[in-house]
């Protein structure tokens, strides 16, 4: 079976990304993993962490190889001005979304198999004028208006989310039927086909306190979660809920689930990231490739000093080789979904 390759964007030039794909680079992985990053700022982290790596140009079409430690396959993208770790550049914007492209666009002709993505500073992006949520948000965008599910995994929780990068004031009004039954089927789907759980249970919390208390405290789980719980239910699948989000996360509820969904994005990730930080990896579900990232920012304040954590970053890539593999198992017998033309 051939070899998985995986790209791996080293993100915000300010940030921890270029360091951590340095740290990566010296391990061993049985995949070929290429680096997207500008060659001059991967050069100059190098010093600054006294990282021992010796750099090679990847060029589209070349075969692939077995990741040898303390190499890296380079893939050049040029940076509009020389990046300072820590020093916010709105000017870079386009730099880090030309990275992303480059891996989309990588994908899409199939010479990676996998996107692995260290961490973007949003903020930045949208100093620069350009919309911008979040990786999910864009690579769905660029796949075709895929919708995507955010899902935060480590080996004990899997938290996914119904709503993705939205201002709270604006949650209860994305969480209609329509959405939920749509994550909700993407989410039992990708489960079975990525995750190997052949019948996945999944825990839906609600979205007010007490899940509404009755009716009293909100009527989302009322009038969207319940009905459309029990019209998936009918379908065959294996939802409990809604539950109450403040006692979902319980050892006493977990054991009944594979996933829990949550509503919005600070009902789930604190809790996976107070259980795991620096584990989890965050996986978009929904996208027609595969997109494993960290669970932790661009920690302006590590930048270039070589203490950050890489281990959610080794995560993302043991996963991504992990479903890379089965994925080019399953084209031996079945083509994979493709991307839409750019
Ligand atoms: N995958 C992604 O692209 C991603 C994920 C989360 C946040 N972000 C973005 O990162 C930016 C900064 O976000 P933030 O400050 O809320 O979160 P952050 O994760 O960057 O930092 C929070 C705290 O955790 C520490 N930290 C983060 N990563 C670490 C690591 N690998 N090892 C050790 N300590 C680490 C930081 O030093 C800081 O003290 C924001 O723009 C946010 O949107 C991006
Ligand atoms: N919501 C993620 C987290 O808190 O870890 C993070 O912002 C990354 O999101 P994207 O993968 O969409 O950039």
């Amino acid at each position: 079976m051939p070899l998985p390759r995986l790209i791996l964007t080293s993100g915000e030039p300010a940030g921890i990304g270029p360091e951590l794909c340095l740290a990566a680079a010296a391990r061993q992985w049985s995949c070929d993993l290429i680096v997207a990053c500008d060659q001059a700022l991967i050069e100059q982290r190098a010093r600054q962490v006294h990282a021992d790596i010796r750099f090679a140009p990847y060029t589209p079409g070349a075969a692939r190889q077995e990741h040898v430690p303390g190499t890296m396959r380079l893939l050049h993208s040029p940076l509009a001005n020389a990046a300072y770790p820590g020093r916010l550049d709105a000017s870079n914007a386009h730099y880090v979304l030309q990275l992303l492209d480059a891996a989309i666009d990588g994908c899409s002709r199939r010479e990676f198999d996998a996107i692995v993505t260290a961490p973007v500073q949003k903020s930045v992006i949208n100093d620069a004028g350009i919309a911008f949520s979040g990786h999910t948000e864009y690579l769905a965008e660029r796949a075709g208006g895929a919708h995507p599910v955010m899902m935060l995994a480590t080996k004990k929780l899997r938290v996914a989310l119904a709503t993705t990068h939205l201002p709270l004031s604006t949650v209860s009004g994305a969480i209609t039927a329509e959405l939920l039954e749509r994550v909700l089927i993407i989410l039992d789907h990708d489960l079975r086909d990525r995750f190997a759980l052949p019948a996945p249970r999944i825990l839906v919390c609600g979205l007010n306190p007490h899940a509404g208390e009755s009716g009293h405290l909100g009527r989302e789980e009322i009038e969207v979660i319940e009905p459309v719980l029990r019209r998936l239910c009918k379908s065959g699948m294996r939802l409990i809920g809604p539950a109450p989000a403040d006692t979902a996360f319980t050892p006493h509820m977990l054991a009944q689930a594979d996933a829990v969904l949550a509503m919005y994005h600070d009902q789930g990730l604190p809790v996976i990231k107070y259980a795991d930080f620096g584990a989890a990896v965050n996986v978009t579900l929904g996208l027609p490739f595969i997109r494993t990232s960290v669970d932790h920012g661009t920690a302006l304040d590590l930048a270039g000093t070589g203490k950050a954590d890489p281990g959610s970053l080794y995560a993302a890539i043991e996963m991504a080789i992990e479903m890379a593999a089965k994925a080019r198992r399953r084209q031996r017998t079945a083509p994979d979904r493709t991307l839409p033309a750019r």
